[in-house]
């Protein structure tokens, strides 16, 4: 299942030539990073709400557009979902608390 993120990804880095009237992504890239990280804000706000209020089906909608509009953030920033994946996994090995300790290094 981790493809499709590998495939989001492609799609996030070909809308880089792509201009913003005809494409989400790029509209979000032409208003900056300011708007990107606007709209992670709203989503994270939107998942927190879904949550509380138990219903499966909108924590799972609401989750795919916080991880879309971050996965959009990385893509901005030349980095992508690989990135991510390779922390969590090196996460694998650590404890919580030898994670943190490492962290405050
Ligand atoms: N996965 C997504 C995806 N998830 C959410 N969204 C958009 O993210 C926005 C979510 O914002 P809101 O919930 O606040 O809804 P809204 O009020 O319409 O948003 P705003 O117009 O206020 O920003 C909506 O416009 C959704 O359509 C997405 N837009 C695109 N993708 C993927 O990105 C690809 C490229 O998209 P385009 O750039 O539009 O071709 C698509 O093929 C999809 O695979």
């Amino acid at each position: 299942m981790s493809d499709v993120l590998q495939q989001l990804a492609q799609i996030l880095e070909q809308r880089k030539l792509e201009t913003a009237d005809k494409s989400y992504v790029a509209s979000l890239y032409a208003k900056g990073l300011d708007s990107i990280l606007k709209k992670i804000g709203e989503e994270a706000t939107e998942t927190v709400i879904a949550a509380k209020g138990g219903d499966k089906k909108q924590i799972i909608y609401e989750t795919a557009d916080l991880w879309f509009h971050c996965m959009v953030l990385l893509a901005d920033q030349g980095l992508g979902p690989d990135d991510v994946l390779q922390e969590l996994q090196r996460r694998f090995g650590l404890s919580g608390l030898e994670e943190k300790a490492q962290r405050n290094k």
